[in-house]
C-alpha cells in the first residue's frame, strides 16, 4: 500500500518551490520523521511534514518514492515543527530553508548506516548524587530573584527578565534555576543561550562543573565554532534526551530537545542574537515564542516551559514588556559583596573627561593617563576600549588629498601597520601600503585617526616611564579580531589577563562584554561620541549598553570595587546618556528613550521591516524596490491601510564589493497588519524581480524587526 507524504527539503532561497513536496512511501511515517528523498538528480535529507489522505489529485505516476528513513532517530516534535513553521512565516522565508538550516549539516550527508553506527556509541552514565556542600551561599538579591521566579510558576508563566547589574551574579541564578528543573524531573532539559560562546570559555566550564554529577556529556555546547562531527554529536545527544543542558549561541534556539523545560537567554539585549543572513530571526524573540509552544504542546505534553532573559541593560523591547506586565521583572541592582560604604551597588565611579578642555589632538587626556599610570604602579589592571581595529581607519596624502578608499566599496581601507597593508573591512580587498601617494607621488602619506593597533603603540610610548611594583616595565596587550585570528589565541590571551600577566589591556567590544575579570580596576572608553549622533535610532541604546557593560568589567573583585573607575572621554559631557551612565541608571535612560520612541512610533511602539536589494547600479536596486512598492499600492494588499512604505534609499555603506545596495523601510503600528502585508507582498516581489528591467538585480531580502537601520 502507498502512503502520501508532504516532505520538506532544503530549497534554494528564492526558488519557486516554497512549501513541502509530495512523495510516496510504502511505510506510514509520522510527521517529524527524517527521511532521504530524491530531489532532481540528487538524494537529499527531508522532514516529513504531514501525512496526506490521498495523492491530492496529482497523477500518481509522477510522485516519487522516498529513498530511505533515518529510522534510528525519533521524529522531530510537533513543537519543533511549529517553531520552524512560525519562523519561516514570520521572517518571510521558505519552510525548507528554515527547517533544514536548523539541523546539523552532517545529518544531510550521512547514510542511514553511518548514522546507525553513530547512534550506537552510547554514553556510560556515571552520575552520582550532587555534593551540595560546596555550593556558594546566595546573596539576598539572588535568593529573592529565584524565589520570585519560582513563585510565578503556579500562575501565568510569564517570561521573566532578570535585570541584574554587572557582577550581580546572574550566572548563579541561571545555574540554580537550571538545577531545580533538572532535579525535579530526570527527563527535563534546559537550553542556555549566550551571545558569543567563544568569548566566554569561562561559562562553559562553570556549567560543566556544576552539572558534572549528572554524568558524562550531559552538558553539550552548540555553536558554529564546533567541527561538523562535534555538532552532530551534540545535536543527537539533545535530540535523544541524553543531553540535559545545551549551552549555545543563537542557532541553539532550534535545538531539538524533546523535554525542554527552561530556556535561559543571557545578555538578552545583545545584537548577535539577530541572525544577519538567510532567515533573519531573533533568537531571543524565538526563545520566548518557543517556551509558549512547549508549554501548550498537546502532542508532547511535558509540563510548563519557562523562559528567563537576563541583562544589566535589557533591550528596550523587553524592558517595556516588564513595564506593562507582560514579562515578570526580577531585580538585582547590587554587585556581589557590594559594601554600603562604597558606590551605590558596588559599581565603579564614572568620570567624564571633557575633551573640549584637553590639549588639542590628544588621544588620552592627561588626567586619564595619570590615573592609568597610578594603577600600573599599584599592580592593578586597566582596560582601554576603542571600537575600531587596525592601525588607522584611513591613510591620506596631505598634498593632493588622496585617501585610501576601497576601489570596490564606498568605504576607506584601513591601515594595518603590522603587515603594512591596506585592508577593506567590508569586502576584504587587501594591498601592500604604497611607498608614495598613488595620485601625486608625494612620499609623505600618513595615517589619519586611530585604531586599536595604533593605540597600543601610542600607549607604550606614553607609559614608557611607568614601572610596575616589581620595578619591571608596563605590559600592554591588545585583544581584537586581528589579534585573535588563530584558533585558541583568544583563550590564551584571556588567560594571561586573568593570570595578571597584563597591566593595560587595549581592545574592541570583544573585551567589553561578559568577561569576569578579577583584577581590572579602571576601564576607559576613549572615543564614543559618533554614536550619539547616528541616524540609527538604536545607536544610543547600543552605546549605553556597551558602556555599561564595559564599566561592568571594572572592580568585579569586591575588595577593590570601592576604588574602581570608568572613564569616558567626550566632547559632550552633559549629554543625558552620560548623565544616566554616571548614575548607572538604566531605568532612567530607558525612560528617556522610550518616551522618544513612543512619540515617533518606533519599536517597541511600532513595527518595521527592511527590504534590501543589491544590484550593479543604485538605479536598478532602488527601481526594483520602488516598483514592488508601487505594485503593492495598486493591488491594495491586506493591511496596506496601516502600513507605510518609504521610498528606497541607498544603504549607509552604499557599495560593497562593487555591488550597489539599497533599502526600503516599511512601518506599521500593528504587527499583524505588517505581517499580513509582507506575506502578501512576497509573491509581488518575486514577480517584480522577473521583469526585464530588473534582470541585473543580484538579490533581495526581507529583514523583519531589523536591529540596524
Ligand atoms: N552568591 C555568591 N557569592 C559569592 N560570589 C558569587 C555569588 N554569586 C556569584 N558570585 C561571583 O560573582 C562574580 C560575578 O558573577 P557573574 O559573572 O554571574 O555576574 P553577572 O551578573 O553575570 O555579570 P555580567 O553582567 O557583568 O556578566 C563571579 O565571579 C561569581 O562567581
Ligand atoms: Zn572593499
Amino acid at each position: 500500500m502507498s502512503h502520501w507524504l508532504q516532505i520538506v527539503v532544503a530549497t534554494p532561497a528564492h526558488s519557486a518551490i516554497a512549501g513541502p513536496l509530495t512523495y510516496r512511501s510504502a511505510l506510514l511515517l509520522r510527521p517529524g520523521t527524517l527521511v532521504r528523498v530524491p530531489f532532481g538528480r540528487r538524494e537529499v535529507l527531508g522532514v516529513v511534514w504531514q501525512v496526506l489522505p490521498d495523492s491530492g489529485g496529482m497523477p500518481e505516476a509522477s510522485i516519487r518514492d522516498i529513498a530511505g528513513v533515518l529510522d534510528g532517530l525519533a521524529p522531530l516534535s510537533s513543537t519543533w515543527r511549529r517553531l520552524v513553521a512560525f519562523t519561516a512565516g514570520y521572517y518571510q522565508r521558505s519552510l525548507g530553508e528554515v527547517a533544514l538550516a536548523a539541523l546539523p549539516p552532517q545529518l544531510r550527508d550521512l547514510t542511514t548506516l553511518q548514522l546507525t553506527r553513530r547512534l550506537k556509541r552510547t554514553v556510560v552514565d556515571t552520575s552520582h548524587p550532587q555534593d551540595t556542600t560546596d555550593l556558594i551561599a546566595l546573596s539576598a538579591q539572588q535568593a529573592c530573584a529565584i524565589a520570585e521566579f519560582d513563585a510565578e510558576t503556579s500562575e501565568k508563566q510569564r517570561p521573566a527578565l532578570l535585570f541584574g547589574a554587572t557582577g550581580s551574579g546572574k550566572t548563579e541564578v541561571y545555574l540554580r534555576a537550571a538545577a531545580k528543573v533538572l532535579e525535579q524531573d530526570p527527563e527535563a532539559q534546559v537550553l542556555v543561550m549566550v551571545p558569543e560562546i567563544n568569548l566566554t570559555p569561562q561559562l562553559q566550564a562553570r556549567f560543566e562543573a556544576r552539572f558534572a554529577h549528572l554524568g558524562r556529556e550531559r552538558v553539550v555546547p552548540m555553536h558554529s565554532g564546533l567541527t561538523p562531527a562535534q555538532r552532530l554529536k551534540g545535536w543527537l545527544a539533545a535530540h535523544s534526551g541524553q543531553a540535559r543542558l545545551v549551552l549555545g549561541t543563537r542557532m541553539a534556539v532550534f535545538a531539538s530537545m524533546p523535554n525542554l523545560r527552561l530556556l535561559v537567554v543571557d545578555e538578552e539585549h545583545d545584537p548577535s542574537y539577530k541572525q544577519q543572513e538567510g532567515a533573519r530571526y531573533s533568537a531571543r524573540d524565538l526563545a520566548v515564542y518557543r517556551a509558549r509552544l512547549e508549554t501548550r504542546d498537546r502532542e508532547h505534553p511535558h509540563g510548563a516551559c519557562r523562559v528567563l532573559l537576563g541583562s544589566a541593560t535589557p533591550s528596550l523591547e523587553s524592558w517595556q514588556a516588564t513595564i506593562v506586565g507582560r514579562y515578570q521583572r526580577l531585580n538585582m541592582n547590587e554587585r556581589i559583596g557590594a559594601s554600603p560604604a562604597g558606590q551605590p551597588g558596588g559599581l565603579p565611579t564614572v568620570r567624564r573627561v571633557d575633551m573640549n578642555h584637553q590639549p588639542k589632538h590628544c588621544v588620552i587626556a592627561p588626567p586619564l593617563l595619570a590615573a592609568i599610570g597610578e594603577r600600573v604602579a599599584r599592580g592593578e589592571q586597566s582596560m582601554i576600549f576603542l571600537n575600531r581595529r587596525g592601525y588607522a581607519p584611513v591613510l591620506a596624502c596631505h598634498d593632493c588629498d588622496w585617501k585610501s578608499d576601497c576601489p570596490h566599496c564606498s568605504a576607506y581601507r584601513v591601515f594595518h601597520k603590522i603587515d603594512r597593508t591596506l585592508r577593506c573591512h567590508h569586502c576584504g580587498f587587501t594591498e601592500r601600503v604604497p611607498r608614495a601617494c598613488p595620485s601625486c607621488g608625494n612620499i609623505d602619506i600618513a595615517p589619519v585617526g586611530r585604531g586599536t593597533e595604533r593605540l597600543e603603540e601610542h600607549l607604550a610610548e606614553l607609559l614608557a616611564n611607568v614601572t610596575r611594583p616589581d620595578g619591571g616595565p608596563v605590559r600592554i596587550a591588545r585583544i581584537d579580531a586581528d589579534s585573535t585570528r588563530l584558533k585558541g589565541s583568544l583563550e590564551s590571551q584571556l588567560a594571561s589577563v586573568h593570570a595578571g600577566e597584563v597591566d593595560v589591556l587595549v581592545g574592541t567590544q570583544m573585551i567589553a562584554k561578559g568577561h569576569d575579570f578579577r583584577h581590572i580596576t579602571l576601564v576607559a572608553a576613549i572615543n564614543t561620541d559618533s554614536a550619539l549622533f547616528s541616524s540609527d535610532f538604536r545607536a544610543p541604546e547600543r552605546l549605553f549598553s556597551l558602556l555599561m557593560q564595559a564599566a561592568g568589567r571594572a572592580g568585579r573583585d569586591a575588595q577593590r570595587s570601592a576604588a574602581s573607575e570608568m572613564w569616558v572621554q567626550t566632547f559632550h559631557p552633559d549629554h543625558p546618556l552620560f548623565e544616566a551612565l554616571k548614575r548607572h541608571d538604566y531605568p532612567d535612560f530607558a525612560e528617556q528613550q522610550l518616551a522618544e520612541r513612543q512619540a515617533a512610533g518606533l519599536s517597541p511602539f511600532g513595527f518595521s521591516a527592511l527590504i534590501r536589494a543589491d544590484a550593479k547600479t543604485q538605479e536598478v536596486a532602488q527601481g526594483f524596490l520602488n516598483a514592488a512598492a508601487e505594485a503593492a499600492q495598486t493591488q491594495q494588499l491586506p493591511g496596506h491601510a496601516h502600513v507605510m512604505a518609504y521610498p528606497a534609499v541607498p544603504m549607509t555603506i552604499q557599495r560593497v564589493a562593487n555591488i550597489e545596495r539599497a533599502q526600503m523601510l516599511v512601518e506599521s503600528p500593528s504587527r499583524k497588519a505588517l505581517q499580513g502585508f509582507l506575506a502578501a507582498w512576497q509573491p509581488l516581489l518575486f514577480e517584480t524581480r522577473r521583469q526585464a528591467e530588473f534582470k541585473s538585480l543580484v538579490r533581495w531580502a526581507i529583514d523583519v524587526d531589523p536591529i540596524a537601520i
